[in-house]
């Protein structure tokens, strides 16, 4: 089970600040969509010249042209990319067959996928690396979670990782752990915290727990 850390509301300099305090207690630095879409793929470039050895993913939440965009977040250094799970299987298979080129990985993104269950088996049969529930910052200001979408995933994806975002919480982690995803994403339980290392520690420390239990 991994730890990503999402940088969202930062600019560049901000998150390479960021990333530099917490990098030994994450295992994939994301490049939010806010700051992607401000800053340009130049955001995902940069925290990727400044930390080599660090898997970054790009949060582009691509919708349509698959195969373009993950070309261009690859060749700006991108390790992962996001494609929504909503739009077709055309744009999900292009973006697979782009990614191979390049090495990179596909994170299907399943925010507001209505029908969860039966969604979630047919992108799990399209090679895509990890399937990952989500409830965005609108769903969560209006009291939704992902808690019970993950053990829907958990029971019919058999061939990709499961992963979870949508503000998960120190206090939230260990019933998000025990329901076992391969990726943990967290971004205001991260930055939002008044010691961000500290949280950070902490959060690897309950996902170590849990993998050695
Ligand atoms: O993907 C995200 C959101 O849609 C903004 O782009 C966040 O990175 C994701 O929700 C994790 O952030 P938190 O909800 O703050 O943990």
């Amino acid at each position: 089970m991994k730890l990503q850390l999402a940088l969202d509301l930062v600019n560049i300099p901000e998150a390479k600040e960021l990333v530099k305090e917490v990098e030994e207690h994450v295992d994939i630095v994301e490049i939010g969509t806010p700051i992607i879409n401000k800053e340009g793929h130049r955001a995902v470039k940069e925290v990727k010249e400044a930390f080599p050895n660090m898997t970054v993913l790009a949060d582009v939440k691509v919708m349509d042209a698959g195969a373009y965009e993950v070309m261009n977040a690859s060749q700006a250094g991108a390790d992962i990319v996001t494609i929504l799970g909503a739009t077709d299987d055309i744009t999900i298979k292009g973006a697979v067959e782009e990614a191979k080129k390049h090495g990179t990985q596909i994170l299907v993104d399943m925010i507001n996928v209505p029908n969860l269950e039966q969604r979630a088996k047919e992108i799990d049969a399209l090679g895509v690396d990890y399937i990952c529930v989500h409830t965005g910052y609108d769903g969560q200001a209006a009291g939704q979670n992902p808690f019970e979408q993950l053990k829907v995933i958990k029971n019919v994806v058999k061939n990709a990782k499961t992963a979870i975002a949508g503000g998960i919480k120190l206090d939230t982690l260990p019933q998000v752990v025990d329901a076992e995803p391969d990726l943990v994403i967290v971004g205001g339980g991260i930055t939002g915290a008044e010691d961000k290392k500290a949280a950070a520690a902490e959060m690897q420390k309950l996902i170590k727990e849990k993998v050695l239990a």
